[in-house]
């Protein structure tokens, strides 16, 4: 076995024997000194397989690996990386639609990211099989792999990020409130629900169009009767200030008469024949975009530039793990009229494994590559935005790989609406965060109709989904075709104006959440965390997981339990805490009878809609190139800043002058409230 260890600034990449990469990461790094064994690993060969080998220590805590449907800490399982449509989920099912090989080790407090480069058929073991390993099985007889120091966790993500790839940034409407269903239609009662929803109190920054606004599910096309004038449409829509985003398949209609099919030939999948392969998908008979192609991906982003340059402001890739249903209709085919029933179909919603790929000038079996095919979509697509001449970039991808941060929000597919499931979106949503992919969010409302007995249709239960996802990157309401309506009109008045206030609350804290996706951007930091990404020394926080951090400074711990009436959550007592409604200061095992507890952090200086500010202590932030600093008595702006009110957590000022002059002081509670409304440097408390 041939093993190569370069290093550069803190990462290591090992190239055993001559891997062919799913990526191409321009590393550059000098050879090492270390061994593969300095680095704690060890590489042995058993049936055809490479196996990398670690000790998985007592009290060591294992991170990431992206979209899993199980706890944070992901010891004493095994998983499998194969991008896979469930069609439906529950806790603990694997794989699901997004799997990165990325994983973070924390022993002792010390971080350390481990990253092999390789889109097949990954096996993690992590002290399943042997309780004293992390053992990971690769089908290849060469790959490339990444060990990243930390050594705190936000270090081992900002070396993937500097090394896979940083976030994009996207607009700042991708983080209001949007609206979607399976399917909105005709094109005059979407402008009606806009308006019921706007007339009620409610924004809404986007709709998304799913399949059925297609003429025949031919991509980039328009149901004829459905969207019987899509330029009045998208007017219509864009002078209410609303986006609208369409859902883009990877399906591609066989059929001779479709401009776009023909326009494709030679750019699609193929079998190892050298035949077209002709899958099943919404269309029927379909054909699949070959996107490893670099001329495929250039085919793509011209039909995506020309879609978009009529109006159309998002784009929305689903299916794309990739998933076909032909084996799945087949199986259906030679059971149908029998009492036979196939129970779990996930396994051939996958493509055939003779399909194969061009792929750097190699022709590639799919299994080899598989879970970068939407990678590769999303880099396409993202692409057309820029031909386009789009100077902002919304695409949603259902499925992913390492990178997919770097073109497109993602979210956790068909969820569904029951009790089990509120914990474990959002387990999943942090679980992808922890992964490196920051812009991710739920089906509100859970995508699930009413074809499974769990599924609670409570105005409780949708909710408490706006609820725990108040603070989520992504949040858009979504239903299958038979499901109840989960745009917030629809729920009776207590509900409704519980919804409202998630909503209020939630855009209150944009300008935060918007300083957050530029901090994304920048550095690969996750919007929202688990607890222990800001106190990774402590303990207790490992195992909490039904709670989570907006950023460094606010703390949520959402509602997950039928008729809860009192929250027990956990403030790390590293740092001291404010309850963001009333004030009062708190730390460690806590009680909430508040609907949304939400607690700010001492140090933090927050921005609110409005022009307004929390601080409370020292500290800063940069908001629209401002830079805002609080030393606990004195808030300072970089420039002139048309300042609403402080909120001052903690010690409260008894007077305050801004640039000099009296101004306002006022107590609601434990907060003190500075009311300035005007433009300012410097606000001084006493
Ligand atoms: O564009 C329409 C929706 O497409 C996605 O969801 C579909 C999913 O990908 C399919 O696998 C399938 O799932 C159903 C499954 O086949 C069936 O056996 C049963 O278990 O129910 C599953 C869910 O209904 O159909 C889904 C559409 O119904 C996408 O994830 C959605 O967001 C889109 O709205």
């Amino acid at each position: 076995m041939r093993i190569e260890v370069e290093e550069k600034e803190g990462i290591y990449k090992v190239t055993i024997n001559e891997p062919f990469p799913p990526l191409d990461l321009q590393f550059n790094g000098n050879k090492s000194q270390k061994s593969l064994a300095d680095l704690g690993l060890d590489v042995t060969t058993e049936g055809g397989y490479l196996v990398i080998e670690k000790e998985l220590h007592l009290k060591e805590h294992v991170l990431g690996l992206g979209e899993k449907a199980v706890e944070l800490d992901r010891r004493r399982r095994r998983y499998v990386m194969n991008n896979t449509d469930p069609g439906i989920y529950q806790k603990f099912h694997d794989p699901l639609y997004i799997n990165i090989p990325f994983m973070i080790s924390v022993v002792e407090g010390k971080a350390t990211g481990y990253f092999v480069n390789s889109a097949s058929l990954l096996v993690f073991d992590i002290g399943f099989e042997d309780y004293g390993k992390v053992r990971v099985k690769v089908p290849e007889e060469g790959v490339e792999l990444y060990i990243l120091e930390g050594p705190t966790i936000e270090k081992v993500l900002e070396r993937y990020s500097l090394l896979v790839g940083k976030p994009f940034l996207p607009p700042k409407w991708a983080f209001g409130y949007m609206i979607s269903r399976y399917s909105y239609y005709p094109q005059d009662k979407i402008v009606e629900l806009i308006d019921l929803l706007k007339g009620d109190g409610f924004p809404v920054e986007a709709v998304f169009l799913d399949i059925d606004f297609m003429d025949s599910f031919k991509l980039f096309t328009w149901h004829k009767k459905r969207f019987y004038d899509p330029a009045k449409f998208l007017n219509d829509v864009h002078s209410r200030g609303v986006k609208v985003v369409t859902i883009v398949d990877h399906s591609v209609r066989a059929d001779q008469n479709y401009e776009v099919f023909a326009s494709g030939l030679g750019k699609y999948c193929e079998l190892d024949t050298g035949e077209l392969f002709v899958g099943r998908l919404w269309p029927g008979n379909c054909v699949y975009p070959d996107f490893f192609r670099q001329d495929t991906r250039e085919w793509w982003s011209k039909l995506i530039a020309d879609w978009l340059s009529q109006g159309v402001d998002g784009i929305w890739l689903d299916m794309n793990e990739p998933t076909d249903f032909s084996r799945i209709d087949a199986i259906n085919q030679v059971f149908r009229g029998t009492p036979i029933q196939v129970k779990d179909l996930r396994e051939y919603g996958r493509f055939p494994e003779n399909v194969v790929h061009y792929f750097k000038g190699k022709k590639v079996p799919h299994n080899r590559v598989r879970n970068a095919y939407p990678y590769y979509q999303a880099m396409a697509t993202f692409d057309g935005f820029k031909s386009a001449g789009k100077g902002e970039v919304f695409i949603l991808s259902r499925s992913g790989f390492a990178g997919i941060q770097k073109y497109a929000f993602v979210w956790t597919g068909d969820s569904t609406s029951s009790w089990d499931q509120l914990r474990l979106q959002i387990q999943m949503v942090l679980g992808l965060s922890i992964s490196g992919v920051p812009y991710v969010g739920i089906d509100i409302g859970g995508f699930q109709g009413r074809n499974q007995k769990e599924i609670d249709n409570s105005p409780e239960m949708l909710m408490r989904q706006f609820q725990i996802a108040m603070f989520f990157p992504f949040f858009r309401t979504h239903k299958a075709p038979d499901g109840v309506d989960t745009e917030p009109i629809y729920l009776p008045s207590y509900y409704k104006e519980k919804v409202k206030k998630v909503i209020e609350t939630r855009y209150r804290f944009l300008p935060y959440m918007y300083c957050l996706a530029e901090e994304a951007h920048e550095t690969g930091h996750p919007i929202v965390r688990p607890l222990f990404y800001e106190f990774q020394e402590d303990e207790d926080t490992y195992r909490v997981d039904d709670e989570y951090m907006l950023g460094s400074w606010v703390l949520y711990a959402p509602v997950i339990y039928p008729q809860m009436e009192v929250r027990k959550s956990y403030l790390p007592v590293k740092a001291k805490w404010a309850d963001f409604w009333t004030g009062e200061v708190l730390q460690g095992w806590v009680d909430s009878r508040n609907d949304l507890p939400v607690y700010i952090r001492e140090g933090s200086v927050i921005p609110l809609s409005e022009g307004d500010f929390i601080v409370y202590g020292e500290g800063s932030i940069t908001v629209e190139g401002v830079s805002v600093r609080s030393s606990g008595k004195k808030v300072t702006f970089s420039k002139p800043y048309r300042l609403g009110k402080l909120l001052v957590y903690g010690l409260g000022p008894e007077r305050a002058r801004a640039d000099g002059k009296e101004v306002e002081v006022v107590r609601e509670g434990k907060v003190t409230v500075v009311r300035v409304d005007g433009t300012v440097k410097e606000v001084e408390m006493e």
